[in-house]
């Protein structure tokens, strides 16, 4: 070990855990990105709150910046460190640290993956409720950090909801504990929550007491094919005024393409433009409005077609041609939009939308899938192989500014459930007026004084 700053921190933490393989560095380095080239100082894997805040003190004596670390499956570039920072993984620090049957809560270190906090809901007869594709290597620290939703948030909320309290390694190294899993506490300002979405600039989330709730009741699995975009705004609202839903997904024929390219199975035969999976609540009763609503819908020309799981496997392979998107568009390198609206503005802002994309990609294909009954698009464009990454990504910066004005106009967010991070970071301006960042940057000096907790995402 050269530096002489790591040998610093080696001296001071003898049992902690430090990599410098240029391996290790380029893994822990980048996300699911692939943008930025991977250039940290080194790895440090703690075991424990203590060697958390030792670190960041050192930080703070070498001036060294920190990029906090979960499963890096972001896609904002908000876990990337390219600039000599030293990477704090969480990821040893993933135990349960107690469950408590009166409060219904979990209290569980950052660097659970979220599949681990699921199971260990369920061993109490529980459920976490937030859950998304990533659910395997994603870690519980970077869905506060990036206040998560996914594709239960039409019937549970984002990460927010179900955070009771946080433990942080602030950026000077002091240990807080917000809010403690009261339920009531209207004592002043509520720091959990400024923390919840604060990309690691703020603070390290080292431990969190988790809300859970009792599991849904059993549910059926649908998919649709619809005629057209305006048909899905159409059907999601029949479907939300006459069954209790649990998820409304939506993607279109492209996505399906590649989906089952990937190896997923069709489910409906022929050419539709748009496909919706959704789910439900299915007692007997809601079995029998199911079949109504669904052809209530069909005759009114807003689907085409639709298929009902009749087994669990069914379902999981409904699920997978929507949650397997992501993976078999990874290939493509694609350059994402990760949009929301007011589930009111989505008709008018749609049509101009998609008139815009049309205009400013025509050889480009474009990807739109996401979670529609939260007013969340994910807009997936991906890269022809004969063209360079920078001029990729220039031309598809240059169209995202446009959607970022017809976002603003429509009064949209730049970044539903990603983050800002590195990505989105000349956007922030187009959700949040310049009042707003100011006031960000000064809650950035309170808590990070020395600018030393993931410099660079959120804003500059
Ligand atoms: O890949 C994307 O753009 C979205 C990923 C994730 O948020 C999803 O909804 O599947
Ligand atoms: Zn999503």
């Amino acid at each position: 070990m050269t530096d002489a700053r790591l040998a610093d921190l080696a001296d001071r933490l003898p049992n902690l855990r430090l990599l410098t393989d240029p391996a290790d560095l380029e893994h822990y380095g980048r996300d699911w990105t692939r943008r930025w080239t991977a250039k940290p100082l080194a790895i440090a894997l703690p075991s424990e709150v203590a060697e958390v805040q030792a670190i960041v003190r050192w930080a703070n004596e070498h001036d060294v910046a920190i990029v906090p670390s979960g499963g890096r499956t972001g896609l904002s570039g908000g876990a990337v460190a390219a600039h000599g920072e030293l990477v704090l993984s969480l990821e040893r620090m993933n135990r349960v640290l107690g469950f408590d049957v009166v409060d219904r809560t979990l209290s569980v270190q950052a660097g659970m993956t979220l599949h681990a906090v699921h199971e260990a809901a369920k061993e109490h007869g529980l459920l976490y409720p937030v859950d998304f594709a990533a659910r395997g290597s994603c870690s519980i620290g970077g869905n506060i950090a990036t206040n998560a939703g996914g594709i239960r948030v039409i019937r549970y909320g984002n990460t927010r909801e179900w955070i009771a309290g946080l433990t942080v390694v602030a950026g000077n190294g002091e240990l807080l504990h917000f809010n403690r899993g009261l339920v009531k506490n209207s004592s002043g300002y509520d720091f959990r929550h400024l923390l919840i979405g604060s990309e690691g600039t703020l603070g390290v989330v080292v431990e969190a007491t988790l809300r859970l709730t009792n599991p849904p009741p059993p549910s059926q699995v649908m998919l649709l094919a619809l005629p057209s975009m305006d048909a899905v705004l159409e059907v999601f609202a029949l479907f939300r005024a006459r069954l209790s839903l649990q998820a409304f997904e939506f993607f279109t024929d492209v996505a399906l393409r590649h989906v089952l390219a990937h190896g997923a199975q069709r489910a409906i035969e022929g050419d539709h433009p748009y496909y919706v999976v959704t789910e439900f609540d299915a007692d007997e009763a809601a079995q029998e409005a199911a079949l109504a609503t669904f052809e209530l819908g069909a005759e009114r020309g807003w689907i085409s077609d639709g298929v009902i799981a009749q087994s669990e496997a069914q379902a999981a392979a409904l699920w997978r041609l929507r949650e397997g998107i992501t993976e078999s568009l990874a290939p493509h390198r694609p350059y994402k939009n990760d949009i929301s609206l007011r589930i009111s503005a989505l008709p008018a802002f749609l049509h101009e939308i998609q008139a815009l994309l049309e205009r400013e990609y025509p050889h480009f294909e474009v990807v739109w899938f996401g979670h529609i009954g939260d007013g969340n698009l994910h807009i997936n464009v991906l890269r022809p192989t004969e063209l360079s990454d920078a001029d990729f990504i220039a031309q598809c910066e240059h169209v995202t500014k446009l959607l970022a004005d017809t976002l603003q106009r429509h009064g949209g967010s730049i970044s539903a459930e990603h983050g800002i991070g590195l990505v989105k970071r000349p956007y922030l301006g187009c959700t949040r007026s310049e009042a707003e960042i100011a006031l960000m940057r000064g809650v950035r000096q309170v808590f990070d004084p020395k600018g030393l907790l993931n410099p660079g995402k959120l804003f500059e």
